[in-house]
């Protein structure tokens, strides 16, 4: 079976839709205000709105408020969260819906231990993204695959730099459940390049 793709950073209903063509299974929408890719609550509306069946919406969220989350969940149909900055276990459960924690890799975190304390009933999996000092994600870095664990306690999605000429690879060394991209299909921050998008999900194996 394939690795499951998630396209992030989408800003727009139309582009989403083709990329969601392309063959991602979900796309990402950011509601991370300093963010190039982050969309209004109205935007995201859109986006999710115009996505076909079976496609999964994800909203990312750094260190959001409660009041925040809520927010976006009232208006935006969303499939599951992604909470990209320190989030622990109980904020992350406590609006009922399935969510992914991000995970930047740093030297001296011991990862299965931060993942294992993630283990409960709606966390669907660890995202692991390049650790980049000042910068929650997003930056188009990659970090060592070859030091990460064969065996993990939840799904693992992997990113952090990922791009079509280095994903196989990627996925060959980690074998993760799915890959998560961004500046790797992008014209520039914020502006998805389709061609890229169809090169990324053509190289996943
Ligand atoms: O995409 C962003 O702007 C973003 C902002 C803040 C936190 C996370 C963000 N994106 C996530 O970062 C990783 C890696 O992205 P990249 O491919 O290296 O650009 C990915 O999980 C995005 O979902």
């Amino acid at each position: 079976m394939r690795t499951r793709i998630k396209i992030c950073g989408l800003r727009d209903a139309a582009t989403a839709r083709q990329v969601a063509l392309l063959g991602a299974d979900a796309i990402g929408l950011v509601f991370y205000p300093p963010s190039p890719r982050h969309v209004s609550v109205a935007l995201a509306a859109e986006i999710v709105a115009a996505l076909p069946v079976f496609v999964a919406s994800v909203g990312l969220f750094v260190n959001a408020s409660v009041e925040n989350v809520s927010a976006v969940l009232e208006k935006v149909p969303l499939d599951l969260l992604q909470f990209h900055g320190d989030e622990d276990l109980a904020f992350c459960s406590q609006f009922g819906r399935p969510f992914i924690k991000a995970l930047r890799v740093k030297p001296g975190i011991n990862l299965l231990e931060y993942a294992a304390s993630f283990v409960s009933p709606l966390c669907r999996g660890i995202l692991l993204d390049a650790w980049v000092d000042g910068v929650p994600g997003g930056t188009g870095e990659s970090f060592d695959w070859q030091a990460l664990p064969n065996e993990w306690p939840l799904p693992l999605i992997l990113s952090g730099g990922l791009h079509p000429e280095n994903v196989a690879a990627a996925i060959a060394c980690v074998q993760p459940w799915a890959v998560d991209v961004s500046s790797g299909v992008e014209q520039c921050k914020g502006i998805k390049d389709l061609v890229l998008v169809e090169s990324f999900v053509r190289a996943v194996i």
